[in-house]
């Protein structure tokens, strides 16, 4: 009776930003270097992709589809997507010279406890094909995108 047992156990309840209506995330080191790679030269795949608003609906449709996806929603449940949805934007727009900085976290310490495999890999990258050839991104400006983040593979795939 009249215990607490969040304050007992020690469990802080994170609650959303009103504004933002993001879960906050510890503390850590805000820099363009997270993103993982350096962004390409030149305004012609930005022109491709649309420019930000068209970079925006390819991350936000990204996480939808894989959110959606049953080979791999179990690992997005109980993750922040509001988070994902920006910071996954706030990446691809980087990396597409389309004029933002990245603030999210690295992509090794932010996949490092989730296990994933290959196969994960492989389900979000068709995911995000898919939402580039909804967006009717030419095959080989969606080519030049996926050899961006190809090589981040090494630090997001643990087992
Ligand atoms: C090259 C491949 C990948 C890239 C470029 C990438 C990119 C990102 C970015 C930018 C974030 C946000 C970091 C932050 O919140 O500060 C993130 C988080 C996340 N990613 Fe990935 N990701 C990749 C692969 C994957 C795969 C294969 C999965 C699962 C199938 C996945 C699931 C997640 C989840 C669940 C989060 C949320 C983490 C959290 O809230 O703690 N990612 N990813």
């Amino acid at each position: 009776q009249g215990i607490d047992w969040d304050k007992q156990f020690g469990v802080e309840e994170k609650v959303r930003d009103p504004k933002t209506g993001e879960i906050p995330v510890d503390p850590y080191t805000q820099s363009n270097a997270n993103a993982g790679a350096s962004p390409v030269s030149g305004a012609s795949l930005v022109r491709q992709f649309g420019g930000k608003s068209g970079i925006r609906r390819i991350a936000e449709r990204t996480v939808e589809l894989s959110e959606a996806d049953p080979r791999i929603s179990a690992i997005f449940v109980s993750h922040d997507m509001v988070r994902l949805k920006r910071t996954l934007f706030e990446q691809f727009c980087y990396l597409l010279n389309a004029g933002c900085d990245y603030t999210g976290r690295d992509m090794k310490t932010t996949h490092a406890q989730m296990g994933l495999r290959k196969a994960d890999l492989n389900a979000l990258v068709e995911n995000l094909q898919q939402a580039m050839r909804e967006q009717k991104i030419p095959f080989a400006a969606q080519n030049r995108f996926l050899a961006k983040l190809a090589p981040m593979s090494k630090d997001v795939i643990t087992r």
